[in-house]
Order: C-alpha cells, then sequence, then structure tokens
C-alpha cells in the first residue's frame, strides 16, 4: 500500500473520530438533562393531574389527563432511549470507527461512494452524509459479499447493481490505523488470519469484521421460516446466530425487541461464554436458556427430569450392565417420530376411553371419584377434541365444588372450627364481616325511620339477628377457606392423572398397540416398560420420557404457547430429537426458527441429521419454507488441526481447513497411567510457558473427569478447574472436562486425556473423539497407555507426529 493511501486514511480516520468526540461531547449534557427530565417528570406525575370523579365528565377529563402525562413521559423516555443510544454507539465508535471501506460506482451515477463500515452509523452534522455506515445496513452487504468488480446489494427498494473499485480492511486501535490491506479475491484472509492466530477467550468475540460470505446469508436470511444450518465444528455457526441476532434486532427494530427472541443453548455454561457477544454490538441481549430448563418449568414439582447430561453419562458408563440395551433403545425410540405418531394415535383412543383421573379428596373423604368424572368426560360431544371435553369437565367440577361446599356448612367439623377459632382469626373474620356491617346498620336505620313515618311497627321479620348473621358469615368462611386449594388444584387440572395417563402406555405390548396402533414395537419394550415405570412410581421421568410426557399432558390438557416470541434459535441442533423440534414448534407458533448444527458431532442418541432429505426438521414447516446452508470452511482450528480431525469423520473430506498454520497433533503414549499423568502435567507447564492461557484435559465421561482432577492435584497441579454439568461460568485457565460438556466452546490447546480403544472403540463413539479434537485452536494432544483408538490408528501418519513412548521407568 502506497505512503499517499495511509496519510489520507489517517487523516481521515482522524477526522471522523474529532467529529465522534465532539458530538459525543455536544451530546452529552442532553443525555443528562433528558434523564432527569424523565425522573422529574415521573416524580411529579401525580401532582400534575388532577382527581375528580364526582361526576362522569370530571371522571372522563382526569382519566384523559393521565393519559396525556403518561403519554408524555413514554415519549421522553423513548427519546431519552433513543439518544442514549446514539450516544453510547458513539462511544462504541471511538476506539476503532471502522474496519471497512468500499467504493461503490452505482450503475447510471457518475461519482463512486465510499463507504465506511463500522459497528454502527454515523451521520455528518449535515444529516446526510453518512461517515460509516452501520455493518447490518444494506450497502455493507457489498463488503461481505463481494470481491472488487461487478456487485450489487439489496434494498427494500429493489437491487442495486454496481462496480466495487476498492475494497479495504482496517485494524484500526485507539485512533491509530495499525494495518490496512486491499483485499482482492476473498475478504479479509489476512485481517482473518491474525484474529484467529490470537488465543482463546473467556467470552466468544464478535466476528463483524471478517463476516463471510456464507456466513452473511445466514446473518440475512429473512425469507424462510426455517432456517437450518448444517456446518462443521468451527465453522462459525454460532458466530452466525448471533451477529444473526444483532441483524435482525437492527433490520426490525420497530417490530422486534430483544425479549422476543429466545436461543437454546447445550449447557449453562455455554450461556455464558457467549452473553458478551451482542451487548458489544450494541444490542441487548436476546434470551438464552437450555432445553433441560424448559422441562423443568413445565413439569413443576411433580416430577423430576433426569437431565440429558446424566443421560449421555449412562449410556457412555454402563454397557454391559443389566438393562442397558432396553435403555438404548427406549431411548431411540421414545425420541423418534414413530413415537411421536403413537402418541397422536393415543390421543384419539383417550377420547374414547381410557381416560385416567384423580379422586377429588376433601378431609379424608372423596368428594368426586375418577369414575364419575371419566362418566362425566364420555358424556360429552366427543365431537369434540379431548382437550375441550376436558375443559368442559373442569368447568363441571369447579360447579359441583361450589354445590359441595355450600352443603359442607351443616358439617359438624365446621362448627367445631367455629368453637375453637382464637381472638385472632376472630378478629380478623370480624374485620372482613365489618363491611357487611354498615351495610346491615344502614339497612337498620332506614327501617326504623321508615316505622316513624308510617308511624307503624314492623313485624318482627325484619330485625336483623346480628349474631346470627355473623355465625354464619363465619362458616361460610371457614368452609371457602378450606374448598379453596381444591379449587386451585382443579384449574391446575390435577384431576387429571397425567402420570397414570403416561404410565399406562407402558403396561404390556398388547394394550400399547390397541392404544397406538404402532406396528413396530422395540424388541426390548417389557423392559423398557418396566424400566419407565419404575421410574414414574418415584416421581422421576428418564430425560426421553420428559418432552413426550409434557407431550401426552398438554393433549389432554391444552397445549401451552408463547405468543411473544417471534425467532427462536437452536444451537447444538443436531442433540434434540425430532420431537423436541415438534414440542418447539407448538410452544412458539409465531416464531420463526434457525437451528444449527453438525452431525458430525451428533452424540447423543436421539440426535437429529439436520440436512437429510428424510431429516424431519425439513419436514417440520414443509420444504418450501425452509432454507439449508451448509458450511464447509473451518475457522477454529490450525490446519494441521482441521487435516487430523476431519479424517477422523466419514464424509470429512469436504471440511476445508481455514490456511493457519502450526504444529501437528501430537500422539504421546506411555506404559502406565502415573507416567502418563506426569506427562500430562508437564505438557500443561510447557503449554503455559508458550503463552497458552486456556488449556483443557478432555476426558470421556464426568466420572473420568473427577478421578483426573483429583488425581492431577494431589500431584501438584494448581489452579485447576473441574467443570460440571453445574458449572456456570466459563473462565480461562487449564481444567478438566468431560467432552459433553465442552460442546460450542474453544480451548488454545486440547489434551485428549485417554484415547485408547476402550474409551473411543465403538462406532458411536467416533464422533465423541471427533468433538473433544476439535475444540483445539493451535495445539493437539492425544495421550494413552496402551493401543490407540481404531479411529485414530486408520488415520495416515502424515497428519500426527508420535512422542517416543514413556515407560514407568522413565
Ligand atoms: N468470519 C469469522 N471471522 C473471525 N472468526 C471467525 C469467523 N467465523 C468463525 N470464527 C471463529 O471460529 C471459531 C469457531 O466459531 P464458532 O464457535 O461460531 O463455530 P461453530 O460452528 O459454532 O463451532 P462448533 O460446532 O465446533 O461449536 C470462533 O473462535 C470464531 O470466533
Amino acid at each position: 500500500m502506497e505512503a499517499k493511501d495511509w496519510r489520507q486514511e489517517q487523516e481521515r480516520q482522524e477526522r471522523v473520530r474529532n467529529k465522534l468526540q465532539a458530538r459525543i461531547a455536544e451530546l452529552e449534557p442532553e443525555v443528562a438533562g433528558l434523564r432527569d427530565q424523565a425522573t422529574d417528570i415521573r416524580k411529579r406525575f401525580w401532582e400534575e393531574v388532577t382527581i375528580n370523579t364526582s361526576t362522569a365528565e370530571d371522571f372522563e377529563e382526569t382519566f384523559y389527563s393521565v393519559q396525556q402525562q403518561s403519554a408524555m413521559l413514554a415519549e421522553r423516555e423513548r427519546g431519552h432511549k433513543r439518544l442514549v443510544r446514539q450516544w453510547e454507539g458513539m462511544k462504541r465508535l471511538l476506539p476503532s470507527p471502522y474496519f471497512g471501506r468500499v467504493d461503490f460506482q452505482e450503475d447510471g451515477l457518475n461519482a463512486s461512494e465510499q463507504v465506511y463500515i463500522g459497528v454502527s452509523s454515523f451521520i455528518d452534522n449535515d444529516g446526510l452524509n453518512f461517515l460509516i455506515y452501520d455493518w447490518r445496513s444494506p450497502i455493507a452487504s457489498l463488503y461481505y459479499d463481494y470481491p472488487p468488480g461487478r456487485a450489487s446489494y439489496d434494498t427494500p427498494a429493489g437491487r442495486i447493481e454496481g462496480t466495487m473499485e476498492l475494497k479495504r480492511q482496517f485494524q484500526i486501535q485507539n485512533g491509530r490505523i495499525r494495518n490496512m490491506f486491499d483485499a482482492s479475491e476473498t475478504i479479509g484472509d489476512e485481517l482473518l488470519q491474525q484474529v484467529l492466530g490470537k488465543d482463546a477467550d473467556s467470552q466468544m468475540k464478535s466476528i463483524v469484521a471478517t463476516i463471510q460470505k456464507e456466513q452473511n446469508a445466514i446473518i440475512r436470511n429473512d425469507n424462510s421460516r426455517m432456517l437450518i444450518v448444517q456446518g462443521a465444528a468451527g465453522s462459525g455457526k454460532t458466530s452466525a446466530a448471533l451477529q444473526r441476532v444483532a441483524y435482525l434486532l437492527y433490520k426490525h427494530r420497530q417490530t422486534i425487541r430483544a425479549d422476543q427472541i429466545v436461543l437454546f443453548s447445550p449447557n449453562p455454561m455455554f450461556s455464558s461464554y457467549i452473553s458478551t457477544v451482542l451487548p458489544e454490538l450494541g444490542e441487548e441481549n436476546m434470551q438464552q436458556t437450555t432445553f433441560q430448563e424448559y422441562l423443568d418449568y413445565w413439569l413443576g414439582s411433580s416430577l423430576r427430569s433426569e437431565d440429558p447430561f446424566d443421560q449421555i453419562e449412562f449410556t457412555l458408563t454402563a454397557q454391559g450392565e443389566p438393562g442397558y440395551e432396553a435403555r438404548l433403545q427406549g431411548i431411540a425410540y421414545k425420541t423418534s417420530e414413530a413415537f411421536l405418531k403413537a402418541l397422536q394415535n393415543y390421543g384419539k383412543w383417550l377420547g374414547r376411553e381410557g381416560m385416567r383421573f384423580n379422586d377429588v379428596w376433601f378431609r379424608d373423604r372423596v368428594l368426586i371419584t375418577a369414575e364419575r368424572m371419566s362418566a362425566k368426560l364420555y358424556d360429552f360431544d366427543s365431537s369434540l377434541p379431548l382437550f375441550s371435553r376436558i375443559a368442559l369437565l373442569q368447568e363441571w367440577l369447579l360447579d359441583e365444588l361450589a354445590s359441595l361446599e355450600r352443603e359442607e356448612r351443616n358439617a359438624f367439623w365446621v362448627q367445631e372450627e367455629l368453637n375453637y377459632l382464637d381472638n385472632e382469626q376472630y378478629a380478623e373474620v370480624f374485620d372482613i364481616l365489618h363491611k357487611d356491617r354498615e351495610v346491615l346498620d344502614l339497612a337498620e336505620q332506614y327501617a326504623v325511620v321508615r316505622e316513624q313515618m308510617n308511624n307503624k311497627r314492623r313485624g318482627d321479620e325484619g330485625d336483623v339477628d346480628f349474631s346470627q348473621r355473623e355465625e354464619e358469615l363465619i362458616l361460610r368462611r371457614i368452609v371457602k377457606e378450606s374448598f379453596k386449594p381444591l379449587r386451585k388444584s382443579v384449574k391446575n387440572f390435577s384431576f387429571v392423572d397425567a402420570k397414570g395417563i403416561y404410565g399406562q402406555l407402558f403396561g404390556d405390548e398388547t394394550s400399547y398397540r390397541e392404544q397406538t396402533n404402532e406396528i413396530a414395537i422395540p424388541p426390548l419394550w417389557p423392559e423398557i416398560c418396566k424400566q419407565t415405570k419404575d421410574m414414574l412410581s418415584r416421581n422421576e421421568l428418564f430425560h426421553e420420557d420428559a418432552t413426550p410426557y409434557l407431550f401426552v399432558k398438554e393433549m389432554v390438557e391444552g397445549v401451552r404457547t408463547n405468543t411473544e416470541i417471534r425467532h427462536v434459535f437452536v444451537d447444538e441442533g443436531q442433540d434434540y430429537s425430532a420431537f423436541q423440534y415438534e414440542y418447539f414448534k407448538k410452544l412458539f407458533p409465531r416464531a420463526r426458527m434457525t437451528v444449527l448444527g453438525d452431525f458430525g458431532q451428533a452424540i447423543f442418541i436421539q440426535a437429529t441429521n439436520l440436512e437429510a432429505s428424510d431429516s424431519p426438521l425439513i419436514r417440520l414447516f414443509g420444504e418450501a419454507d425452509t432454507s439449508l446452508v451448509r458450511l464447509v470452511r473451518s475457522y477454529r482450528s490450525t490446519r494441521e488441526i482441521v487435516e487430523f480431525t476431519k479424517s477422523l469423520l466419514p464424509g470429512g473430506e469436504e471440511i476445508v481447513p481455514f490456511e493457519r498454520r502450526g504444529r501437528k497433533p501430537l500422539l504421546i503414549r506411555s506404559n502406565g497411567v502415573k507416567k502418563r499423568d506426569a506427562q500430562l502435567l508437564e505438557d500443561i507447564a510447557s503449554l503455559r510457558a508458550e503463552g497458552f492461557a486456556s488449556i483443557a484435559v478432555i476426558t470421556k465421561t464426568a466420572a473420568e473427569s473427577r478421578e483426573v482432577y483429583e488425581s492431577l492435584r494431589i500431584q501438584g497441579e494448581e489452579g485447576l478447574q473441574l467443570i460440571t454439568k453445574e458449572t456456570r461460568d466459563f473462565e480461562k485457565g487449564v481444567m478438566v472436562i468431560p467432552v459433553y460438556l465442552a460442546k460450542g466452546v474453544e480451548f488454545d490447546a486440547v489434551l485428549v486425556y485417554d484415547a485408547s480403544p476402550e474409551a473411543y472403540g465403538r462406532d458411536n463413539e467416533r464422533k465423541l473423539l471427533y468433538t473433544a479434537c476439535t475444540r483445539a485452536m493451535h495445539r493437539l494432544h492425544l495421550y494413552t497407555t496402551g493401543d490407540w483408538s481404531p479411529f485414530v490408528q486408520a488415520l495416515s501418519a502424515n497428519f500426527y507426529e508420535k512422542a517416543p513412548i514413556l515407560t514407568d521407568r522413565g
């Protein structure tokens, strides 16, 4: 690049920076002033309105005055928010106002425009000239989508065609241009090199300066109900998802708020890892949750669901134990579409017979039996859907309770209770009766006046016996209070025996067939039934039962929905079952979905292949309403690591490494566990000395993580962290972590603790090993004390280096 260009760019940069500084200073008092004004109006809100409700007109006037006052307050607050946003945006721009420039000559116009792109827009004082364009503006798309040459971008008014004459990238720090590249073919390989060469962080970073074309397509996709992204490990799926949220919030800022977007992440630690990206981009965070949190919320306290981590820990550690095979078959079946279909049929069957209810109990006796409820239910018009009939039944139950409550006032226990009311309770009741008393007093005065006027004494029937009246009211209140929980539980559908309804599916094969029309029942069905019922009897659910259980419950009680949510993002989408997707669709009927995943990392049995032609995900909204994007370029790891990891996967050939060089993965074999641990400690120390701050020892299971953690700690490794499913915050350092919790995150160096055939030998363990190895950015070590996993053995020796064998004797 010529010195002249540098000078010009530096001068421009300084000009923009000065303007930014001036505008920030100019706005400062206004920002503070508006804040005070809004607080002031809120404080004086009631002083400004006169409350007068004496006549209908006064009332109306008061009403409008309150309305006007609150509209004014809202407007001030909106104005304040807008201004603060602008101000904060400018402050964010200051250290590095922009990262890109394109010169674009629009067809039919004489001059070309210089378009500088940064994390938000900045307009000159004239209000017209964009000194910086927001990276999400339509024209900024040019920067991500084209090399210099013919180019176009879409605007609400249509497509704009033209020629890109220049494309330039900047690295600006604290007002100085540190680097500048003119890009030709693909954008930012050089900038990307620099960004990717950096160390891992405890928080994910935004990628706006180096978004790649195929990622941009994901970020800006705005036309399909379902967007599926199948992308190799490290291809930027999560990054694209987060920048997409920022894009949606920008493009639809009038209609979508951050809390109308929800992202499902694989575990709470991952949520913390990605939590700073949106704020860094000047947007509020979307809602973040895990599917388990949702399950726990809807299941309430009546049933406890196993979490997915305990489920996978079981599948990885319990081989050979009794019941293992049946459980695996159960997981596969209960997460399948076949089971979903079977449950839908079950719903129809329940509409005809077999509903199960809980008796309604009151003080040691049954008030309304389950049989009565059944009879009533099947008496309702059978053309109504089951949940509508249950709603009618609920109404009927509430009516029944009302009349039973009236009868109950004469019961002996009520009298008894009355006698045992203590003073305080009396006082409380009297307080409530006070109002009734005032009314009665008025009536009494009225009667006396009439008596005098008519000069005629009223008959006895007009006399009010206050003490009797009070007693009656107290009785009424006692019964009412004791019926309260009953009414509440009827409103909560406690009369529906959801546990029994789900449980009766697992009777025997014949009845199951009859209830569901299922033909292909898994061979170990009797054992599956036993396991499921054992869990239910302890008020527990296997993880694979939790969603079907809720599904059945909702078929009966009506579907719960959240209509506020407009966008649902599912990260690590391969880990969800067809069943769970069906559930998402029901739960968020007004939302579009973005599902990102990698079938290469499908380590759960219920995995869904996102892109297969028979994928349930494509069927969810239909092909016409579904877009599928594939990402094959992997950015996280060095070329050497990607060459190694992609060869672990059948079909991995198509994964393309980003050209960043490093050391080949290192295979280290030692004769004995002690020697391995000692070597591991040595390696950790030398990696640290090289400057790597985030180092993960990855084990297959949580049980193994605990053992390794203890062992390494005893041998003097200080500051070691053990990551468990309870870990909430992702921090830099040296950690021991089971592979399934390392999903989605990355480390400078990964040490795979045990790459033996015992750990990674079965076919379903191949993807576990792949997932573990693909967490590494710069260094990858694998250890064993015996043979190598067959997946490693199958690799060409070109892809790794081998350390000399270490023995316990040294
Ligand atoms: N366009 C890009 N510019 C800069 N860095 C990028 C880009 N795309 C991805 N990266 C980096 O690559 C790494 C992997 O990205 P990310 O975690 O989003 O990938 P992923 O596909 O979700 O991975 P996985 O499936 O393995 O969890 C991150 O460090 C991210 O910052």
